[in-house]
């Protein structure tokens, strides 16, 4: 038995959706707070699977977790023991790498299984074990499991050769209790690394920078817990975005930050949406013609890798050529199989997608090889002719909280069904 998610497409949306916490910087928030030594109370928490594999490892780590309401979670380590991360939930999401950074820095030893996550390509961990092994620590790797060591976690300058979003983060958790001062140069400048940032230092931390490529942390030697709010989530609000370009009769995406997503609104005003964009909200009104464009994925504050797959949904509807190359992950186009099922023409050669539109997409079986895949193939069965069905849903739970719901309420004709 399966679930999987329905879609009857050609439905006009109307109506408002919000957008909750951001999925990477929840996945990075919930293993910070284990740094402090009280309660940390986090709000707007999305309710995804990634947040339920995190929430079954604290528990298996002795961290109280109470759920205050739907969206609140009150974080409480001081009964933690530090046992091998060992547990199955680990290879649920890539965000479990970030107990390396907060065990390391709260306790000098960590051993943990490998992160799991989408696969997008190769995903290495070097850039994260080399900032570790500068701070001080030993790294193995012994039956299945990294197992790390230090005596003393000593403040120092790392260069990252990439800017990492992950690395930077898991760094400078580990760097809160080093002693002295760590600089983290190159450091990667995504929105959510300053949500982590400020989560730290509400928490006693001494880290400046977070958001500009040179991070400075200054060790401390107590974290206490706090209140934080997450940041609203750029990659949930570009999908809704993008999915009223492609469908709407008048969609207002509300709770968002614009200045978050000017690479996409930038790309969307090229191609031809309209679209009224205020402090925290972007309204969209039926769209007529869309133009083919070209698009390279880049880190912060360039066209965000995540948003590429939801956006070649609409580039199959555009007028002539669009090109998408990928800088980031150059493996990250499986989606381009499941639209050509559909009907779609893309072509994918080394790391870009070749789109010719716009081409008629029909509803068929296709497949969520990942979580932004899935995101893709919501917005083309939305489009479609007919109903399309999404198998391996499961990657599109780890990251939209909701999604049937949010969808039906603007009118979309959407709904879960269990198959053998
Ligand atoms: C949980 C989370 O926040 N996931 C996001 C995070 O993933 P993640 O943090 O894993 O992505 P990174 O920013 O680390 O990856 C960027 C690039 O660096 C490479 N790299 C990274 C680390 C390393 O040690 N060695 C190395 O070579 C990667 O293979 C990739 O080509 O940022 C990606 C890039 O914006 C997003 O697509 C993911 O949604
Ligand atoms: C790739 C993603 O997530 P993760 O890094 O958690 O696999 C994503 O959010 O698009």
């Amino acid at each position: 038995m399966e679930d999987v998610i329905k879609i009857e497409g050609k439905h006009k949306l109307k109506g408002t959706v919000r957008i909750g916490g951001s999925k990477n910087a929840t996945v990075a928030l919930i293993p910070a707070a284990i740094l402090a030594n009280g309660p940390v109370t986090i709000c707007d928490v999305p309710d995804i699977s990634d947040v339920k594999s995190l929430s079954v490892l604290l528990d298996f780590l002795g961290v109280a977790v109470d759920i205050r309401s739907s969206d609140t979670i009150v974080i409480d380590p001081q009964d933690m023991v530090n046992r091998p991360l060992t547990h199955d939930a680990v290879n649920k999401l890539r965000a479990s790498y970030y107990f390396m950074g907060a065990l390391l820095g709260k306790y000098g030893h960590v051993e943990i299984l490998m992160p799991g996550g989408c696969y997008l390509g190769p995903r290495p961990i070097d850039l994260h074990l080399k900032g570790f092994e500068a701070l001080g620590a030993e790294v193995k790797y012994e039956h299945g499991s990294y197992v790390l060591d230090a005596k003393e976690l000593v403040g120092t300058e790392i260069f990252l050769d990439i800017a990492s979003v992950g690395a930077t983060i898991n760094i400078m958790m580990a760097a809160v209790y080093a002693k002295g001062r760590t600089t983290i140069e190159n450091a990667a400048k995504e929105p959510e690394i300053i949500d982590v940032a400020t989560l730290l230092n509400k928490m006693g931390a001494n880290i400046r920078g977070a958001g500009t490529n040179v991070i400075i942390i200054d060790g401390v030697e107590k974290l206490s817990g706090c209140f934080h709010e997450i940041i609203p989530d750029r990659i949930e609000a570009a999908t809704y975005i993008v999915m009223a370009a492609a469908a709407a009769e008048d969609v207002v995406v509300e709770n968002i930050i614009p200045h978050h997503l000017e690479a996409l609104l930038s790309k969307l005003k090229e191609i031809g949406v309209e679209m009224e964009v205020d402090v925290d909200s972007v309204r969209v009104k039926g769209t007529s013609k869309l133009i083919g464009t070209d698009i390279k994925t880049l880190p912060y504050p360039g066209f965000a890798t995540d948003i590429q797959q939801p956006l070649t949904a609409l580039l199959t509807q555009a007028q002539g050529h669009s090109m998408v190359t990928e800088t980031i992950y150059i493996e990250r186009f499986k989606h381009c199989y499941e639209l050509n099922k559909m009907g779609a023409n893309i072509n994918v050669m080394q790391a870009s997608s070749f789109i010719e539109g716009p081409t008629p997409l029909s509803g068929t079986e296709v497949c969520a090889t990942d979580l932004r895949c899935g995101a893709c193939l919501v917005i083309a069965g939305l489009l479609a002719d007919g109903v399309t069905t999404i198998h391996d849903i499961y990657h599109i739970e780890r990251g939209y909280e909701h999604i049937i719901e949010k969808l039906q309420a603007i009118g979309a004709n959407i709904w879960k069904e269990t198959v053998a």
